[in-house]
């Protein structure tokens, strides 16, 4: 039996399964035999050398956005319109046939824009070019799921599980498990809040499934079954997903303003050219990127050309900034001067763990150097010193 038939088989029995306290056990069990198989499936077939025609598109800018949607909702047309990438539209199905890049210039940023062909329900089962969509998407910064907002609503749920069933959250942050597998000492289940869907027997019974014997295993908060299995599995990614409604010029303004409302989605024409550069702006915005302008000491920033670099959960420290100019470079680091809405004066002096923040300006002080012969100067990384001069103080510089 293939793994296909394998999953349908447990999927029958799981809504053939009452749903009570006596039958949770097993379908916790069950749910964790799918999410096996559903990874085995996601391996590449052996002797295949990966992703496939026209999927290796080598990263480029400083970030990546995937489209992801139906055939025909207007990925190609959207395309086109934001990076000027000509990428077939037609309006029948499956035009596009390889993955066709595209790049954005947006608040002196470059970000790289993917038109994936139109991912089909049924794509996690490895049907179409379901697998190579996903590789492509999970490799991407955010995701833009387009959808025709003329048509069902279903749509997005198809395409939401889909994208669940192949490991991509969207939305979602990682469970508050801690989890960790270790060599003896059998499991150690503990909480640090009141649990309502998970208890120890049925965590023992799912890590039993894994053949799992020896870990330990903290809930932070009253999490699922899947949340669990999730963490087990330990190979799921969470991305912040846009919903685009597209082709608002053809249904009524009640429609436009019910989807509007909805979280995390936004609606446009590509027709009328409508609302695209919200689009654009909220796109930035969920991308987290942060601009720093570099000032070499005595001299203006090159507002022009910027460090960037994603904030991310932890945010954007001084250190990162520092790695992104050179990996050597945070040995000589004696203190960096920041400009800018993160710095609570002007100039302020900061360490490496000060987080930055968008259009921030900043000038590296370098430690006192050997062959400064003692005489207690400091370098900057323009091989300047370090004193700022009034000019520079009330030099015009962004806040
Ligand atoms: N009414 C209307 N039609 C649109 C809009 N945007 C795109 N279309 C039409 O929708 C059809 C499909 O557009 P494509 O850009 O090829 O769609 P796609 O999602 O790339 O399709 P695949 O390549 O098959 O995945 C074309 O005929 C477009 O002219 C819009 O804003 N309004």
């Amino acid at each position: 039996m293939g793994i296909i038939e394998k999953i349908k088989e447990i999927e029958a029995e799981m809504a053939r399964t009452q749903k009570n306290k006596a039958t949770e056990y097993h379908l916790g069990q069950l749910k964790a035999k799918i999410a096996k198989l559903r990874t085995q499936l996601l391996e590449p077939p052996k002797g295949s050398s990966g992703a496939g025609d026209g999927f290796e598109v080598t990263k480029f800018g400083h970030g990546r956005v995937a489209l992801i949607g139906f055939p025909s909702v207007g990925k190609s047309t959207l395309l086109t319109l934001l990076t000027g990438t000509h990428s077939e539209a037609a309006s029948y199905e499956f035009t596009t046939l390889t993955c066709i890049p595209g790049i954005i210039h947006y608040k002196d940023t470059k970000i790289q824009l993917l038109d994936l062909p139109g991912i089909i329900e049924g794509a996690a089962e490895g049907k179409g070019r379901g697998r190579q969509v996903i590789a492509v998407a999970k490799s991407s910064d955010i995701v833009l799921m387009v959808l025709d907002a003329s048509k069902s609503e279903g749509h997005r749920q198809i395409l939401t599980r889909e994208l669940e069933a192949v490991g991509l959250r969207l939305n979602k942050r990682p469970p508050q498990i801690y989890f960790k597998k270790k060599k003896t000492g059998g499991i150690s289940f503990n909480s640090t809040v009141p649990l309502t869907h998970v208890d120890e027997k049925l965590c023992y019974q799912i890590l039993h499934e894994y053949k799992i014997h020896n870990a330990e295993v903290l809930f932070r908060e009253d999490a699922t079954v899947d949340d669990l299995i999730d963490v087990i599995e330990g190979n799921r990614k969470y991305m912040k997903c846009v919903y685009v409604y597209n082709k608002i010029d053809v249904i009524g303004i009640d429609d436009v303003d019910r989807l509007a409302r909805q979280p995390n989605s936004i609606v446009i024409s590509c027709n009328l050219k409508l609302n695209l550069d919200r689009l654009l702006a909220r796109m930035w915005e969920e991308m987290g990127l942060v601009r720093i302008y570099s000032k070499p000491q005595g001299q203006q920033p090159d507002f022009t050309d910027p460090v960037v670099l994603s904030s991310g959960r932890g945010g954007c420290t001084v250190e990162d900034f520092c790695n992104h100019i050179h990996r050597n470079l945070i040995k000589d680091v004696k203190y960096v001067l920041v400009w800018g809405t993160s710095a609570r004066h002007y100039p302020q002096h900061c360490g490496l763990g000060h987080a930055l923040q968008d259009e921030d300006v900043v000038q590296i002080v370098k430690k006192k150097e050997k062959e400064d012969g003692g005489r207690g100067r400091f370098k900057s990384h323009s091989n300047a010193p370090a004193r700022i001069s009034d000019r520079e103080k009330k030099a015009p510089l962004k806040t």
